[in-house]
């Protein structure tokens, strides 16, 4: 029985390698298990293979999909489709045209083309693909790349596109360094409104393994299962500052005091101490530990992970990138601080590599390094929109990258501003002490995370940071014992510990300081 092109289930795409078939075994048992582990759709990729193996290959193959009622597909090769009779093909942008493949194979063969940018998609959509393969998404060691990577946010805008622009619907499998631990995150960094994508398809991560049945069957498992960290839909009396909001900053610092959550840090040496007083202040639990080993039995425990490059080691990239991934896969919440991004190049590839490998609830940063995970240079200069620090200009420039990241993005400053790409807060509590004290960003980044740690509304979770920091900070000053930023310093702690403290006793007059607008 032919396939039915308009009811596949495109979960779970096998692209096969001959060569990377562990030894003892062979492309008809390692199919069929992975199959049995959860393949839905199988490409039969033979790059080096004369035109009579492949053909006979096809056949033996598509004796065992049809079993499963699973799609054999054939990689490049419309004669071996026509030879083997299998369901239909899939082509790259150099190989035959669309209209010449469909007009050989006829309308039932199923026809997928590969898209990594929108004048891909444009091709695809011409030649009335049933289906993209949506890639290079992340690097690969399977082939050499000639196109550039295409990232969650690549497929993020050429989903967008096929949407608005296709007039039919076109399921699209990402391909390309997808692993079990990148799974969640692809599908949720790269959903539009209303176009996700429909699978993934992979080669190493099944052909190379000595338990294809285990690997397909986890991997499906990944797919499945929705992102331990996709946010709710934020309360409606949230979307705006009022006294909601308000009401909602104390009930979080009452919640850290409360539950005590654990707060793992992999920070810098300057700041390390007063991070963990901070921490200990507000009624958290701070640890402070660079070892990628103590990740995983951390992330089981409640609470957050920070992650900050202010002083970072060759190997600590490998570390924080480690214990990102474990935090991910537990839904612990992770605060990214990219001290310094764009200093260095080290710093540069830092901070690209944990937002290529992993997901970051929260990323906080001064301006200069938020213009550089933008990619944009780190001085106000030049005559684009995003080129001034006002406060709007920071606004644009946190909303932009929650927007590229969906996550909450936090700009430091006299003002802070909070955005997750749909709302966006200034919060003006603070002092110009802070200027005067090392690591008082650090310290900030230590707050937030705390706050979320026990609230799931990362942004709100961001506003109540700053504003129980800033507000902190405004009372330290004006203590007669503070004398300059060493006795503001000590005072910092002491009010944190003292709104904390205020905040169970149920007296929350200190709230009343909050300064929070709408951006
Ligand atoms: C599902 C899927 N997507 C993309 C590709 C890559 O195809 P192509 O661009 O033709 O590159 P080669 O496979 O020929 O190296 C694919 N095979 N499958
Ligand atoms: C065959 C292929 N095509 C790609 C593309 O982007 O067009 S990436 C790729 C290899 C994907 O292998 P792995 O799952 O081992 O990373």
């Amino acid at each position: 029985m032919p396939i039915d092109k308009s009811k596949i289930d495109w979960s779970l795409y096998l692209v096969t390698d001959p060569d990377m078939i562990p030894e003892g075994s062979d492309i008809y048992t390692h199919v069929r298990e992975a199959i049995k582990g959860g393949c839905t759709v199988v490409q039969l990729r033979e790059k080096k293979t004369d035109t009579g193996l492949f053909v006979e290959k096809a056949k033996k193959l598509l004796e065992i999909t049809r079993e499963y009622n699973v799609p054999l597909l054939i990689n490049d090769r419309v004669d071996v489709v026509l030879a083997s009779g299998a369901d239909g093909i899939h082509v790259g942008q150099d190989d035959m045209d669309l209209k010449d493949v469909r007009r050989l194979l006829g309308p039932d063969a199923i026809i997928g083309i590969s898209v990594g940018s929108i004048k891909e998609a444009k091709v695809g959509i011409a030649g009335r693909a049933d289906y993209f393969g949506l890639g290079p998404i992340w690097d690969t060691n399977t082939k050499k790349l000639t196109k550039p990577l295409v990232g969650t946010m690549g497929a993020r805008t050429v989903l967008s596109y096929i949407e608005q622009n296709a007039g039919y619907e076109i399921p699209c499998v990402a391909i390309g360094g997808i692993k079990d631990y990148n799974i969640q995150r692809l599908f949720f960094q790269s959903r539009t409104g209303t176009k996700s994508i429909s699978g993934i398809a992979i080669v190493s991560a099944i052909m190379a393994s000595t338990t294809p049945y285990d690997a397909a069957k986890s991997l499906l498992t990944s797919i499945k299962t929705p992102a331990p960290f996709i946010p709710s839909p934020p309360s409606p009396s949230l979307l705006h500052p009022g006294d909601a909001l308000i009401t909602k900053i104390t009930q979080i610092i009452t919640q850290i005091g409360k539950k005590g959550p654990l707060v793992h840090h992999m920070t810098n040496n300057v700041a390390k101490n007063l991070q963990a007083n901070a921490s200990l202040a507000i009624g958290a639990s701070p640890i402070m530990s660079e070892n990628a080993l103590e990740a995983a039995d951390l992330a089981k425990i409640n609470g957050a992970l920070l992650l900050n490059i202010g002083t970072a080691h060759p190997e600590s990239p490998v570390a924080m990138l480690e214990a990102l991934r474990i935090a991910n896969t537990a839904g612990t919440p992770v605060l990214l601080d990219p001290v310094g991004a764009g200093a260095t190049q080290f710093r540069k590839d830092t901070v690209a590599g944990f937002l290529a490998g992993g997901y970051c609830d929260i990323i906080k940063g001064n301006e200069a390094e938020i213009r550089a995970l933008l990619g944009l240079s780190a001085h106000a200069r030049g005559v684009d929109s995003l080129h001034s620090s006002s406060s709007a200009s920071r606004a644009e420039l946190a909303s932009t990258l929650a927007r590229r990241e969906q996550n909450t993005v936090v700009v430091s400053g006299a003002v802070d501003v909070v955005s997750d790409g749909e709302r966006t807060f200034c919060v003006s509590n603070g002092d110009a002490m802070l200027g005067f004290i090392t690591g008082s960003g650090c310290t900030l980044g230590t707050v937030i995370a705390t706050c979320a740690a026990v609230e799931e509304d990362k942004c709100v979770a961001a506003v109540a940071g700053c504003v129980v920091y800033g507000i902190a900070a405004e009372r330290a000053v004006k203590r007669d014992d503070v004398k300059g930023p060493g006795t503001f310093q000590t005072a910092l702690v002491d009010e944190i510990w003292r709104i904390r403290g205020e905040c169970g006793e149920g007296n929350l007059d200190w709230v009343k300081g909050a300064k929070v607008t709408s951006a």
